[in-house]
């Protein structure tokens, strides 16, 4: 039975009026690796803010591990490890005294596993924090989040200073944390480096989920079908939600959401139609689509045109 470790139900957070996440409804279950996508002030550090304890919601509720993620903010911490954006530490202390400056935080065992990590991560205990590289602060906030060994963790941008190797090492390290049961909650603007990491996808806009699926499921739902023809140009009504068109001569592609398979099916067959594919494509193509598409003219569901079908 699939287990949804964080809920997130109607939550609404305001800032002086605004919606800052306004009716937020998800679900991340056990075991994933969870990608949460969006634009620049979609919501996203509100999302960590409240799961991790740090304010109340203005109405709906939020909880990880069954726990209700403000009253029970305390008893949380032993079990989410979190990395905020930007983690501020006392800049005094080497990278060793963090560790076991904390570890008086936490349960036995934190300063044990803060070392592996911050060894495994390429850290010099013995170096100033107010001394590192903006890489190596963000390892040294990479390390305390994995060090309590938490059932969840809560990943805010947490590749942004590491350079490109580290960044691999540490995204493949997220599938063994992920295979042994934990799960990982992480936000990043590198949605192709995230793609390869992640189990699952959501797409934030202006404080709502536009999708939140399987990354499996959104390959299946999101084709790009593309074919040549030479009687005219196939009418794309009928196929599926059309994210996307484009066309030029005898060229034509469309970008679909749930396509139709008996649609889909009577294209191929058109005997005028050479070359059919229907492919997937990349979260950064899906994740392009569908802002556009949200952020389309009103209600009418207007399709963003790449380049007009001739
Ligand atoms: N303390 C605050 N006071 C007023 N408005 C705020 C505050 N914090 C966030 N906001 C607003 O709430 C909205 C969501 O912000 P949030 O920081 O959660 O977005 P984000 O998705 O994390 O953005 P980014 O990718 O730029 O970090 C934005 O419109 C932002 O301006």
């Amino acid at each position: 039975m699939p287990e949804d470790v964080i809920e997130i139900d109607r939550l609404v957070v305001r800032y002086r009026g605004k919606s800052a996440l306004d009716g937020l409804n998800l679900r991340v279950p056990r075991g994933s690796v969870y990608a949460f996508l969006g634009d620049n002030g979609a919501g996203k550090t509100t999302t960590m803010k409240i799961l991790t304890g740090q304010a109340p919601p203005d109405t709906g509720r939020a909880s990880i591990l069954g726990l209700d993620c403000w009253a029970k903010a305390t008893e949380l911490r032993f079990r989410v490890g979190y990395m905020p954006e930007r983690p501020r530490f006392y800049e005094w202390m080497s990278v060793g005294d963090i560790g076991w400056f904390t570890a008086a935080f936490h349960r036995a065992g934190f300063l044990e596993r803060y070392r592996e990590w911050a060894g495994k991560l390429g850290l010099d205990s013995a170096k100033r924090l107010k001394d590192l590289s903006k890489g190596g602060y963000a390892r040294v906030g990479l390390a305390l989040a994995l060090a309590p060994d938490p059932e969840v963790l809560l990943l805010d941008e947490p590749t942004s200073g590491l350079d490109l190797l580290t960044r691999r090492d540490f995204l493949a390290s997220l599938a063994d944390l992920a295979a042994s049961g934990r799960t990982i909650f992480i936000t990043s603007h590198s949605i192709a480096e995230l793609e390869r990491a992640c189990t699952h996808v959501g797409l934030l806009r202006d404080g709502q989920m536009i999708l939140s699926a399987p990354l499996e499921e959104v390959r299946k739902k999101i084709r790009r079908l593309s074919l040549r023809f030479t009687d005219g140009p196939p009418d794309p009504s009928g196929l599926g939600t059309v994210l996307e068109r484009y066309g030029t001569g005898h060229y034509w592609q469309v970008l679909v959401k749930d396509p139709n398979p008996e649609a889909v099916a009577a294209l191929r067959r058109r005997t005028d139609v050479s070359d059919f594919e229907d492919v997937s494509v990349s979260l950064e193509e899906v994740y392009a689509a569908l802002m556009a598409r949200a952020a389309g003219p009103g209600e009418t569901g207007a399709v963003p045109m790449v380049q007009k079908v001739e």
